[in-house]
């Protein structure tokens, strides 16, 4: 059935048993990929909420997690527009990490945030996303894990938000 978002009209597009058959599978493949390390799962917040909630929920091996957000300001040398992060609060030297995104379009802010966490000297990153838009995605940064491949529409739901919006749908809706 058709939701409207604000003033956008949206068909169903991944329901949630979909989401769920597909996460406890890539649970399953990233625990067998672990060979005995501890991952750190890291949400990029916001949208990655949910879909990190139901991962974590199915991996059943030993993991930390956290979560970590993006803060676009305008700095004060001539270099401007600065993409800084907030919140990471556990010490990923040496550690598996893995990225959670809700999705990955452009990959702009994997590009960002795959240089700042390598800085902190991880032992690996690996990166998962619910969601690829292969023809938006030019970056070439490797996805490890990667949920639905997906035309390049813009989508909603499932913790991914139309200007904030529309994140508290349990199933993803794509614009019509
Ligand atoms: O590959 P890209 O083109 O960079 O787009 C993907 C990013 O866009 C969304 O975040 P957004 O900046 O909308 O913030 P949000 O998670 O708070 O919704 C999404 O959660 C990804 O982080
Ligand atoms: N909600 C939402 N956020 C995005 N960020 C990048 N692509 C998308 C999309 O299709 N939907």
């Amino acid at each position: 059935m058709e939701i409207q978002v604000l003033d956008k009209t949206f068909i169903p597009f991944i329901d949630a048993e979909k989401i769920d058959v597909r996460l406890k599978a890539l649970a399953a493949q990233i625990e067998s990929d672990m060979n005995g390390e501890v991952p750190v799962f890291i949400g990029v917040l916001n949208g990655s909420f949910m879909v990190l909630s139901d991962l974590v929920k199915h991996y059943k091996g030993a993991c930390e997690m956290s979560f970590v957000k993006m803060a676009s300001y305008i700095g004060t040398q001539s270099t401007n527009k600065v993409t800084q992060l907030l919140g990471l609060d556990v010490d990923v030297t040496d550690r598996v990490v893995i990225l959670v995104e809700d999705i990955v379009d452009t990959g702009n802010t994997l590009v960002t945030l795959k240089d700042i966490f390598d800085q902190h000297k991880p032992k690996n990153v690996k990166i998962f996303t619910l969601c690829l838009k292969p023809e938006a995605y030019t970056k070439d940064i490797p996805l490890d894990y990667v949920g639905f491949e997906i035309e390049n529409k813009f989508i909603v739901g499932y913790g991914m938000d139309y200007d904030k919006h529309g994140r508290n749908l349990s199933e993803i809706y794509q614009i019509k």
